[in-house]
């Protein structure tokens, strides 16, 4: 191209940065060349141009305010090598996009969730009466709790084993989604010939995995339509059905394959990076006593000994507001996300991003220190004026769930599954490190750079979980 690209990381003749693009802990690689190169940092991988977003004015820039060319996925063989082109997440920008995109918006948009927060405030309470019996596994009880309330409300499906095999299925295709999709990371969406070649030659390992891969998704949406013909349970699903019953019969199985996709990835999305905001919650009380007795004598004050947190206590509980804010700030769940691409040709900086796949790199974003001073510390406060939520703040949701027409739909549910979970554990329990044989506390070492996928992953840690008080200890009764 006669039009430059931004910089970047200097590459080799025909493979270009190939050998650059990190496999292992891409955050650190990723930040590293932010300080280096700036906020847009190119890339060439066997002549495909990435680029990665480093700042918010950059991903706002591009994926906000020119959404209209910047709305579209790059082209992923594994889409059609898993069978996954149903997947709205994954999808180009276009009609079928759109009409998922729909349905998605009138079931879950900031509206629409309200009448979900009995079923949310249920399971939190769930989650409460697990940790009492049985803290030590706290981790698998809240995934279990989060994997368990979007089933119900998708499926009508209650679930309370772990390993309940649909959630089973949802957990494993994740991860499983979360490798193959990783923008860079299988060179076979680079060099589509690997797709061909034997399994001994270099760069085709992922094809061990494909027939693994494929029946985890097969199973995701066979789950799905088992569950579109059973109508007599109350979820999502049934409504949607209810809904387009009285149309013509073309018109009712097309939008019955809607109904049954969306409920698929509804299932596939909405669990596992809920479960990850609640992971970084649990370290983060471990790591600052403060701001969980802060956390606590709100919800004393507004809530009361008596009773447990609710919905509508929502609007009186600013810190915990600020809690979740930073939990999502502090360690993005997301943060490579998902890949943008341009519709159209466009130059933008008097560079070329023609044919360029888009990473915003949200870590880089949420831990830049002229937006966030002391980034690495866990201080809700950056959030909060004269004791009220501080709407002039920069707000870490936009970073942290996407920009512009390709912006997490799930968000809202996922807010106030975060905010009714965080509530309730705080208002029963302390959460403290563990203590080693001579009674000094165990800090988890937890890097916060150690992100392997677009959910954040990291090491299981300990954690001590006790009942507050005897009125607390009370209270779990009503669990
Ligand atoms: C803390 C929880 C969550 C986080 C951090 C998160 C994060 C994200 C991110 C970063 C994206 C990519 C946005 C972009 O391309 O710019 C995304 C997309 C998406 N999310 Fe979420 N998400 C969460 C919860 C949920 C939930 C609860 C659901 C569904 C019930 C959901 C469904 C989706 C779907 C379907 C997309 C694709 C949207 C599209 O391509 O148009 N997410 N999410």
């Amino acid at each position: 191209s006669a039009i430059p690209y931004h910089p970047g990381p200097k590459g080799w003749p025909l493979i270009g940065n190939a050998l650059d693009v990190p496999q292992v802990r891409p955050s650190e690689t990723y930040l590293e060349w932010s300080r280096i190169y700036g906020p847009v940092v190119h890339l060439n991988v066997f002549g495909k141009s990435m680029v990665v977003l480093n700042t918010a004015k950059a991903a706002h820039d591009l994926l906000d305010a020119r959404s209209a060319i910047y709305s579209d996925r790059p082209r992923m063989l594994m889409s059609s090598m898993l069978g996954m082109e149903w997947n709205m997440a994954m999808m180009p920008y276009g009609p079928t996009w759109r009409k998922q995109r729909r349905v998605f918006h009138k079931y879950l948009s900031e509206e629409a969730i309200k009448p979900y927060q009995p079923l949310q405030t249920q399971k939190a309470r769930k989650l409460l009466a697990l940790l009492a019996k049985d803290s030590k596994n706290f981790m698998e009880h809240s995934r279990l709790i989060t994997g368990a309330t979007i089933l119900e409300l998708v499926y009508g499906e209650c679930a309370e084993d772990p390993d309940h095999p649909y959630l089973k299925n949802a957990q494993d295709a994740v991860v499983s989604s979360l490798e193959a999709f990783l923008p860079g990371n299988l060179m076979v969406e680079f060099l589509p010939f690997l797709r061909y070649m034997p399994s001994w030659f270099p760069g085709t390992e992922f094809k061990k995995k494909l027939p693994k891969w494929r029946s985890q998704m097969i199973a995701l949406r066979e789950f799905a339509s088992n569950d579109v013909n059973d109508t007599e349970k109350p979820s999502l699903v049934s409504r949607m059905l209810e809904e387009i019953a009285d149309l013509e019969s073309q018109e009712c199985a097309e939008e019955e394959a809607v109904a049954q996709n969306v409920s698929a990835i509804m299932h596939l999305t909405g669990a596992d990076s809920t479960w990850s905001t609640i992971r970084t919650f649990f370290l983060a009380m471990i790591l600052y006593p403060d701001v969980q007795r802060k956390a606590q004598q709100e919800l004393d004050r507004v809530v009361g000994a008596g009773r447990l947190p609710a919905s509508p206590d929502s609007a009186s509980l600013p810190y915990i507001h600020a809690v979740l804010k930073e939990c999502i700030r502090w360690f993005p769940a997301s943060s490579l996300g998902v890949a943008h691409a341009p519709s159209e040709d466009d130059v933008w900086l008097v560079r070329d991003l023609s044919a360029t796949v888009l990473i915003r790199y949200s870590r880089a974003i949420l831990h830049d220190p002229s937006v966030y001073p002391q980034p690495y510390v866990f201080n809700p406060d950056r959030f909060l004026k004269n004791g009220k939520l501080n709407r002039d703040a920069p707000d870490p949701n936009s970073a942290a769930v996407g920009f512009g027409r390709r912006i997490c739909p799930g968000r809202h549910f996922s807010d106030a599954m975060l905010f009714i979970t965080i509530a309730s554990i705080l208002h029963v329990f302390s959460i403290s490190p563990t203590l080693d044989e001579r009674g000094s506390p165990v800090y988890p070492d937890v890097q916060l750079d150690s992100v392997v996928a677009p959910i954040s992953s990291y090491t299981p840690y300990d954690c001590i979980i006790k009942t507050r008080s005897r009125v607390a200890e009370q209270l779990l009764c009503e669990c």
